[in-house]
């Protein structure tokens, strides 16, 4: 017989059901349930990662419960099959916006990390083997005046490219199917004001196909969503083509990169440097990764801000309310602020549904 799994119920006597897979940051989530006449059980097991077949399973199961929705508590949602949702009449939500400069923040820390070897030069003094200040330790690069490459400029990937243009004086290039139309006129703006001030202006691209970025920035930072076109997005043949001592940095998904090219090419290019939030087999990295001095590697913790991570888990929880109180979803993705005021009460709508079912077919 299968163990038990152990669960911490809230409001017991609560009319609807609502299962967290995992306990949640901050409290408000949980007060905006069972507040609502909700009776919510959360999983208190150490680790219960589901992957895309236990979701599969999941939307039968809701099915046959009455259940109506599913909520991730992260933007991307690769993990579930969308199409399968609609069969089984279940909502997905997701959590965008409020982790967007959380997430920028973070590649841009990779960034600075990988560039100045941040890490390998923590490890050295730890090692106790810092005997002085010498022209040659730890020399890496200077990223003011050079070229920052995006790849998906939509929320993350245009907030990223902003940092780095503003923070370091960047020239950008990017690559998207759709115009960064905002990010364009944000870059043109400043670098009019870079020259009213007599320093030299910053530029932005739009580059007609990937391989402009990859052979013209000297910084790549990769955020699109991980589908059929982005699998596999780096492979050897556009490794090859990138400068040999350019920063390539992924918080976007880990299949986005084919990570056993990836380690080939660091072993052979030690000037070239990665910082990875993201891996192709999480929780695992492939062979021979880990013992790369030239790659910086965090384990998926580009949203991990207090902030924002409870933003996270009140916008998860306010979907599958939503659709329980038969909501509208609400208009835009990119302006969720209005319900991650602590002290007001949130509007009548679900922040983020991706299959747009409406209420009455639920
Ligand atoms: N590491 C983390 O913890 C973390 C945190 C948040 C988001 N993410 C990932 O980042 C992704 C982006 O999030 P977002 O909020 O910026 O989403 P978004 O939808 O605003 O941006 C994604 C961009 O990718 C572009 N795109 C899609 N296919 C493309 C292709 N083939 N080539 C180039 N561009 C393409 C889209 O046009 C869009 O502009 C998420 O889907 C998620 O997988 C990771
Ligand atoms: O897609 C997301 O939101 C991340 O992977 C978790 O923050």
């Amino acid at each position: 017989m299968a163990k038990p799994i152990s669960i911490e119920v809230w409001n017991p006597s609560g009319k609807y059901r609502v299962v967290s897979t995992k306990s949640m940051p901050g409290t408000r989530w949980i007060r905006l349930l069972t507040d609502n006449d909700c009776r919510l059980e959360i999983c208190t097991e150490a680790k219960t990662i589901l992957s895309v077949d236990d979701i599969l399973v999941l939307f039968s199961a809701l099915k046959r419960a009455g259940g109506t929705a599913f909520s991730n508590m992260a933007v991307g949602y690769n993990n579930v099959d969308v199409e399968a949702a609609n069969r089984n009449g279940i909502a997905v939500g997701n959590t965008p916006g409020v982790l967007t400069e959380t997430t920028a923040e973070l590649a841009a820390s990779l960034t600075l990390a990988a560039a100045r070897r941040i890490v390998e030069a923590d490890q050295f003094m730890r090692a106790g083997l810092y005997e002085g200040w010498l022209p040659h330790l730890f020399v890496g690069n200077l990223l003011k005046g050079q070229t920052v490459g995006v790849i998906g400029a939509g929320r993350i990937g245009s907030a990223y490219a902003r940092m780095m243009i503003e923070g370091f004086k960047m020239n950008l290039i990017y690559y998207d199917l759709y115009q960064a139309t905002r990010l364009e006129k944000f870059v043109t703006a400043y670098g009019q004001f870079l020259k009213a001030n007599g320093e030299q202006p910053v530029t932005w691209k739009r580059a007609a196909t990937m391989e402009d970025v990859l052979r013209e920035a000297d910084v790549i930072s990769l955020h699109p969503v991980l589908d059929k076109t982005t699998y596999h997005l780096i492979n050897p043949e556009r490794l090859a083509i990138m400068k040999k001592d350019a920063v390539l940095v992924n918080a976007s998904r880990g299949p986005v990169i084919d990570e056993v090219a990836l380690v080939e090419h660091l072993k052979a290019n030690p000037m070239f440097r990665v910082g990875l939030d993201v891996f192709e087999d999480e929780p695992y990295m492939k062979p021979g990764l880990a013992d790369m001095k030239n790659a910086v590697v965090v384990p998926h913790i580009a949203s991990a801000s207090k902030w924002t991570r409870e933003g996270m888990a009140t916008l998860a929880a306010l979907n599958v309310l939503g659709k329980i109180k038969g909501y509208p979803v609400w208009g835009n993705p990119n302006q969720v602020e209005p319900f991650l005021k602590e002290s007001a009460t949130p509007p009548p709508a679900c922040p983020s549904i991706v299959n747009g079912m409406p209420s009455s077919k639920l």
